[in-house]
């Protein structure tokens, strides 16, 4: 299969080929100017200053999130923004190599360590979508390829640094979900939790009303941690409307994703969200997915079960992952596996 690049760079493309067309597309978006389209901002440095009222108050604000967005902007998070740049630009060297030497990594499995590709789901796809991407484990083993020069050492700091960021998240969730602070990283494993480095590429595209970037999904892990080269294109869903989003620079996009509406007994949703592509620039997306380790079995966590019965049966992180990826999913069917209402 050829890279969306590759075919994106074909002399005079004015239309894309009928793999690529939806005719089912629906645009329809949320007014952007009504008062509810405020996406939440959280300022992480209130987190971890130290001063127990102004943690107390993000807390809050963080809960609220989790609970009507399923999705927020973190800013002030200590990741220098030269990493965060650094990162972006060896995405960019590695999707710029040739097709044989992005070749070798052509991975099938879900967790083969490393691996490129196009499309969604290309072995399930029954249209293609206008993205390639670079997936990488890097935790708990660090994975990476080696070329472009740099990158892997950049790609070692950077996934290191929003872990960090992660377990602060997650800590400020636990305590909105009235649990203990470190309860989440402890009962999930994330000392040896998996994290994935995925680069995402979406080249100008012809037609960008009849082509999709990414299909509606949920992520499976339990927080994704997104940056984008300055070029938008990420749309969530929220109330059942399409909304996009549009970046602060220097932060960082986050989403619950399965994982944690799991754990939460469904009191945080795990929110769908797409990528759109455009006409005249090129966009590329940096989402570091984090979830706890593969042998976890995760159920709705013992303490939340007691007022609520389990809405969810558990299963093994690494089971999930698996049938998540043989199947095609429309939005959140796999979720759907595992609800018992
Ligand atoms: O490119 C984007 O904005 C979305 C990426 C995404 O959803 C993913 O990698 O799971
Ligand atoms: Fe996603």
């Amino acid at each position: 299969m050829i890279s969306v690049k590759s075919l994106a760079e074909s002399p005079n493309l004015t239309s894309i080929p009928a793999s690529y067309t939806f005719s089912n597309y629906d645009p329809t978006l949320l007014d952007q100017n009504q008062p509810e389209v405020k996406i939440p901002i959280i300022d992480f440095s209130l987190l971890t200053s130290g001063n127990p009222d102004l943690r107390a108050k993000v807390v809050t604000e963080l809960g609220e999130a989790c609970e009507n967005w399923g999705f927020f902007i973190v800013t002030n998070h200590g990741v220098p923004e030269s990493l965060m740049n650094s990162a972006m630009d060896g995405c960019g060297g590695f999707f710029d190599m040739s097709e044989e030497e992005k070749l070798e990594f052509k991975g099938k499995h879900v967790l083969d360590p490393i691996r490129c590709g196009t499309s969604f789901n290309a072995l399930v796809d029954e249209v293609l979508y206008w993205r390639d991407f670079l997936k990488v484990l890097v935790h708990p083993q660090f994975h990476f390829p080696k070329r472009p020069s740099g990158f892997s050492e950049i790609a070692l700091e950077y996934s290191k640094r929003v872990r960090r960021v992660v377990r602060g998240i997650l800590g400020g969730i636990s305590e909105c979900l009235g649990l203990e602070e470190d309860c989440i990283f402890k009962s999930l494993n994330l000392e040896s939790g998996l994290q994935a480095f995925v680069a995402n590429l979406y080249p100008p595209c012809p037609q960008p009303e009849l082509a999709m970037g990414m299909p509606p999904h949920s992520d499976h892990g339990l927080l994704t941690l997104l940056i984008q080269n300055g070029i938008s294109g990420l749309q969530i869903q929220h109330n059942g409307k399409w909304v996009n989003v549009n970046a602060i620079p220097n932060s960082f996009l986050v989403n619950i994703c399965d994982q944690l509406e799991i754990f939460s007994n469904g009191k945080y949703k795990s929110v769908v969200h797409r990528a759109v592509v455009n006409k005249s620039a090129t966009r590329m997306s940096l989402a570091i997915a984090n979830g706890p380790s593969l042998e976890t079995v995760v159920g709705p966590a013992s303490q939340l079960v007691e007022s609520h019965p389990p809405a969810y049966i558990g299963m093994k992180y690494k089971d999930y992952l698996e049938l998540q990826q043989s199947s095609n999913l429309n939005g959140k069917s796999m979720l759907d596996r595992v609800r018992r209402l």
